[in-house]
């Protein structure tokens, strides 16, 4: 279907990309897996038209030189759309305040009428939204607004969209990190139905069973440089993670230590009781204590984030009462919360966390800047070497410290954002998806680092999608359903355990 050869990519001088090539077939899902900062999506960049290689070929079944090379690159997304190479992004790039339908048709609408008098004949758009739309499995009125539905539903959209420009290959980038078990399986429905429809289909992500759930071949990429492409069978776990780190992963090392000792007579670090918030968040309790890391899990809409935002002074509580040291608190925003040496992660990284024109080493040294005030400057030279150490224990790849951060590739600017977080050393950390985005060996390391500061005496909340990550690295598990607290778990209770208490509800 699609051939890309010989693909070389640079910015500024430094490749990126170094004689990559990648085969897709008709009627085939294939993953295209790296490390954070591997080259997968400046490949799909190249490949969709959004950036220009800087050399190497394209080959498309079916065009006016099938078989030949394509005597020019897409020059931009919509050149692309025109060859059938479609694109659906994790983050949905479409548009919430125009309806479903007009989303899938904007600037493509049906005209009727004779020449300069056409007019949108929207009943044509309706109706064939709504053929789409059905292929796609969905059932919803398209002509309400895009963001009255949820994200599962606009990603859908989002592929019908592509569907209704004839796509011939679809590519789907990190498709299902906002996606809870159940949306992904209906999302892979649907794909598996688009597949035998004969599209070709390529998916990014780092989670690596939905990789053998779905997909039929494998193409892997390391710094840059194409490692290799098999059918999935032929290629098990742990051969897939040697392929993308170039080494055997070390055997785990998470080992979360025994429960801390707690003097009951101490109050806990931090103490709510009854603490909710309107429609948000049903009124809870919950204690954490220093050295603790404490699990949140729940499906997504569970709560979580709420939760984590009252904690923090993002949300102001509406009844309850929050304690930290046995001291009554009201914080009134996450000034108030910092100065009591809380800390937060949020999930939104692009909206809440990067500051993408300023360096690594800027957006590292941001946080623990602004606890210090303005009285007390960290210095370049403090800063950097800040920057430098947590470059080195989260293995950021960037170029220098000096690096704008928003050139960094997705993963690493997350593990960048964790690090700013991290070094305010704060006395309770609430990391909130801390992993997501994030590649298989580096989750390892964020999960010992979290372990190491939870032993010197850090409170952790950590909130994680990733079930096996909650169950493996938490001393408790707390567990929200439908905003607010079903239960507690103790450390060592199973995935399935969980799993029960929140069906239970
Ligand atoms: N515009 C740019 N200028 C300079 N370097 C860039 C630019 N865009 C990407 N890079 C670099 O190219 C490399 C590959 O990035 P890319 O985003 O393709 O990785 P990725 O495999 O998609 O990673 P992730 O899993 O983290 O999303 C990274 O080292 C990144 O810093």
């Amino acid at each position: 279907m699609l051939q890309l050869t010989g693909i070389h990519k640079q910015f500024a001088g430094i490749p990126v990309l170094r004689d990559v090539q990648l085969r897709l077939y008709p009627g085939e899902i294939h993953a295209l897996m790296g490390q954070n900062g591997a080259g997968k999506s400046t490949l799909i960049k190249v490949l969709t038209g959004a950036i220009p290689p800087s050399g190497g070929q394209m080959r498309l079944a079916g065009s006016e030189s099938a078989g030949e090379p394509i005597s020019a690159w897409p020059e931009s997304p919509l050149a692309a759309q025109r060859l059938g190479i479609s694109t659906v992004y994790q983050e949905v790039n479409l548009c919430p305040n125009l309806s479903v339908a007009e989303n899938i048709y904007a600037g493509r609408y049906p005209r009727k009428g004779l020449l300069q008098g056409r007019r949108i004949d929207w009943a044509a758009v309706n109706q064939r939204a709504r053929e789409l739309v059905a292929r796609v499995g969905l059932d919803i009125d398209v002509t309400r607004l895009l963001s009255d539905y949820p994200v599962a539903v606009q990603q859908l959209v989002s592929i019908a969209r592509a569907l209704s420009i004839e796509s011939r290959v679809l590519i789907l980038d990190e498709p299902t990190s906002s996606l809870d078990d159940d949306e992904v399986r209906k999302l892979f429905d649907v794909l598996r139905r688009l597949r035998d429809e004969g599209l070709s289909i390529v998916f990014v992500t780092h989670f690596l069973n939905q990789v053998y759930a779905i997909s039929d071949r494998i193409t892997v990429l390391r710094n840059g440089s194409w490692v290799g492409e098999w059918p999935v069978a032929d290629l098990p776990a742990p051969a897939l993670i040697a392929a993308m780190l170039g080494r055997e992963l070390a055997a785990s090392s998470t080992q979360r230590q025994a429960e801390p000792a707690f003097d009951a007579n101490q109050p806990a670090l931090l103490e709510v009781e009854g603490l909710g918030q309107g429609g948000q968040l049903q009124p809870m309790d919950l204690r954490l204590r220093a050295g603790e890391v404490v699990g949140l899990a729940g499906l997504l809409g569970a709560g979580r984030t709420e939760l984590a935002r009252l904690l923090f002074g993002l949300e102001l509580p509406d009844r309850g009462v929050l304690r930290v040291d046995g001291q009554v608190m009201a914080f009134s925003n996450p000034m108030d919360a910092i100065r009591q040496g809380l800390a937060l992660c949020p999930e939104e990284r692009k909206t809440d966390g990067i500051v993408a024109d300023l360096s690594v080493r800027e957006n590292i040294a941001l946080a623990l800047q602004a606890r210090q005030g303005m009285g007390r400057f960290l210095s370049r030279a403090e800063q950097s070497a800040l920057a430098q150490r947590y470059v080195e224990l989260l293995g950021i790849k960037t170029a220098s410290v000096e690096t704008p951060i928003g050139l960094l590739s997705g993963g690493n600017q997350q593990k960048a954002i964790l690090a700013r977080w991290l070094a305010t050393e704060p006395r309770l950390l609430i990391l909130d998806e801390p992993t997501r985005g994030i590649d298989v060996a580096a989750k390892r390391e964020i999960m010992d680092q979290i372990l190491r500061l939870a032993q010197a005496g850090m409170a952790v909340l950590f909130i994680s999608s990733e079930m096996s990550e909650v169950v493996r690295v938490a001393h408790r598990i707390v567990v929200l359903r439908d905003r607010h607290k079903v239960g507690e778990l103790p450390a060592g209770s199973s995935e399935d355990a969980v799993y029960e208490m929140i069906a239970a509800g």
